[in-house]
């Protein structure tokens, strides 16, 4: 496992925040005219921005989302209201500008990276990144969804990213990704790591009745027992119950924290998978902000190990990194209020 090796090794690369840089950001925002703290979580993302670039006043106009893409053997079990086959028709969608992620990008000002990693498409419309592992993940519910070594190369695919991206000049990049049955091993993949019950955490994904609900659980339990994941080995866990663009999220979110871009999550899988990589990687963690609290109830478990605080609530579910897009402006509200507005001491007080 060399690759797994080279891996471990960038991982200890990711530095620390700058907590001096945050300290003086801390106090810049203190002493802006308004009353202390008044701008809520507008100033934590400020000093939060600040501690993961360097710089007191963060700067993050190029903003880009790279949207993962794969497929899941799992589908076979009827694990999600729609076909599998919408995973490639969405990738073509995206391509045509024209999915969710594309609008909010256009109206918010940035661009949308989409990059196959594991769908069954044999031919790829033009705009997309060709980065196929492999054609979609085994059934996990009768095996091993792929091998250790294929969610090694997944993870190398979004490190990978991360770096091109940086080098187009990227300020911050958010997490979407499109997998019909990503919420099935998701949800396997947070129990496998969390040991929590899967009945706290699973959902019903694109929309699943009462009665479906009942069988994806099942199939998750399932999935579990015939593959016992270690709890203690995310790669592990990744590899047998996760997927290809689960892994290559994970995968963006080690690159980027090595290279102080900050990482914006999206929904329930996002969130998965930045969890899976601070279970990698610890300083990870701090790179990470929170968009928006998905209706998928094992996101708010995630959210709270992993200690961020949603900036917005608006009972969305979609993926493709739609949440994480939504929070730009607010994003950009926040530094613009560090940026632009009065000190007190400049009004003479
Ligand atoms: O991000 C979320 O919170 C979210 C919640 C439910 C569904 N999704 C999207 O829907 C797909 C997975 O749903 P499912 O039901 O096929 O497992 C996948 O393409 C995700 O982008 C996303
Ligand atoms: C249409 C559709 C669009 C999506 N975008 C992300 N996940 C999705 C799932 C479906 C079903």
């Amino acid at each position: 496992m060399e690759r797994w090796n080279e891996l471990q090794r960038w991982m200890e690369t990711i530095p620390p925040v700058d907590v001096e840089v945050e300290e003086k950001a801390r106090k810049h925002v203190d002493n802006l005219t308004k009353p202390l703290g008044a701008l809520g979580q507008l100033e934590e993302i400020v000093v939060r921005l600040a501690g993961m670039t360097g710089e007191v006043v963060p700067s993050i106009r190029q903003k880009a989302t790279v949207v993962m893409c794969g497929d899941h053997g799992v589908t076979e079990e009827g694990v999600s209201a729609y076909p599998r086959e919408v995973t490639g028709m969405m990738i073509h969608n995206f391509c045509r500008g024209k999915a969710a992620v594309n609008v909010l990008s256009k109206q918010f000002g940035s661009r949308v990276w989409v990059v196959d990693v594991g769908s069954r498409l044999e031919e790829l419309p033009q705009g997309v990144i060709p980065c196929k592992i492999r054609a979609g993940t085994d059934n996990m519910a009768q095996g091993p969804a792929m091998t250790r070594k294929e969610a090694v190369e997944a993870l190398w695919a979004g490190v990978d990213m991360a770096c091109r991206m940086k080098e187009e000049g990227v300020q911050l990049l958010a997490v979407g990704e499109m997998g019909i049955g990503n919420t099935t091993a998701g949800t396997a993949l947070t129990a496998a790591l969390t040991e929590e019950p899967v009945a706290g955490l699973v959902g019903p994904g694109t929309g699943l009745d009462p009665e479906a609900l009942e069988r994806k659980r099942q199939v998750i339990e399932r999935s579990l027992a015939v593959n016992q994941p270690d709890p203690k080995d995310p790669l592990d866990a990744l590899a047998k119950v996760g997927g290809l663009e689960i892994a290559a999220m994970a995968g963006v979110a080690l690159g980027a924290s090595a290279l102080r871009l900050p990482v914006v999550i999206d929904g329930w899988i996002s969130t998965v998978a930045a969890w899976t990589a601070v279970r990698m990687a610890p300083r990870v963690q701090p790179y990470l902000i929170a968009s928006h609290l998905s209706t998928e109830p094992g996101h708010r478990v995630l959210l709270d190990r992993l200690r961020l605080n949603p900036l917005i609530r608006a009972d969305m579910r979609l993926g493709e990194g739609s949440g994480a897009v939504l929070a730009f402006p607010l994003l950009d509200g926040a530094v613009a209020a560090a940026e632009g507005m009065a000190t007190f001491a400049e009004l003479g007080l």
